[in-house]
């Protein structure tokens, strides 16, 4: 379904993504794990057509994702419908008067008839356990209540790739647990973000890892990139604890095992 090769992404200041290349294949559940600032959501926005690599390519069902291409209104449509991301930040998605325009509003954009974004609106709202805050303005919600309006304005587009960027950010542990159940229902080929290693293995088999250099230094199965202390040193993803038993002290690794 994706091919990225070779993709060099930079902006003014400096260059994020250096010689990134994988594939994923249709309904595969893939993490990228990365520290801060490794470039794991300008991966997601090249892979959501928002920016395109300075070099080698990005194909999406065999098709190269270009400014050019995304011009083309008909592949346009097709592809915002296709692909989507939650971004990382719930506030920077949400604009419309009520959590029901705020769902119903990329229907809306495709045209799609008034009964049927009624119809779906509320399926999606239903399910995703925001009914009851459908009239309500967005800005009104709590953080996690926000995150679960981004996810059900994406869904009620039935897209094929969802591009999550750390979708648990906002959620507390009863919401979180909820999303990874869903997520595991989920249908769909999913990529999502985090740098936190606990959760990791909950959303996927396979983690794309990306480093502090921003190159890909692991791709394949999570548990097996856990149990790999090298790997898990080079992408800063441990860190070094002193403890202290009576009078002496040492310090060995330790994995970031926090919970959002
Ligand atoms: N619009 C921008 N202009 C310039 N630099 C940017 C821009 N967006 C991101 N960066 C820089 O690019 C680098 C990668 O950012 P990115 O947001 O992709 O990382 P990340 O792995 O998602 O980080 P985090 O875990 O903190 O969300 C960072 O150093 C960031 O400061």
């Amino acid at each position: 379904m994706i091919s990225i090769k070779n993709v060099k992404y930079s902006y003014e200041t400096a260059t994020v993504l250096r010689d990134v290349s994988f594939q994923v294949k249709k309904g595969e559940k893939v993490v990228i794990l990365g520290v801060n600032g490794s470039g794991k959501s300008t991966l997601l926005k090249v892979l959501n057509g928002l920016i395109f690599p300075s070099e080698g390519e990005y194909l999406y069902k065999g098709e190269r994702i270009t400014e050019k291409k995304l011009k083309d209104k008909a592949f346009n449509k097709k592809f915002r419908k296709e692909v989507v991301l939650l971004f990382q930040s719930p506030d920077s998605m949400l604009f419309n008067p009520t959590v029901y325009d705020e769902i119903a509003f990329g229907l809306r954009q495709l045209g799609e008839d008034k009964k049927v974004i009624d119809e779906k609106v509320r399926y999606w709202a239903d399910k995703i356990g925001i009914y009851r805050h459908l009239d309500k303005p967005p800005f009104n919600l709590s953080g996690g209540e926000k995150q679960k309006v981004c996810l059900a304005s994406l869904l009620v587009l039935e897209p094929e790739l969802m591009l999550l960027d750390e979708p648990t950010s906002n959620l507390d542990p009863r919401s979180t647990g909820w999303f990874i159940d869903f997520l595991y229902e989920l249908d769909k080929t999913v990529i999502t973000t985090t740098h936190n290693l606990g959760l990791a293995v909950e959303m996927g088999e396979r983690g794309i890892v990306l480093s502090e250099n921003h190159t890909v230094i692991y791709d394949g199965c999570l548990k097996g990139f856990l149990k790999d202390r090298d790997k898990l040193i080079e992408a800063n993803l441990v860190h070094i604890h002193k403890h202290r038993h009576g009078k002496v002290e040492h310090s060995h690794y330790h994995t970031h095992l926090f919970f959002d």
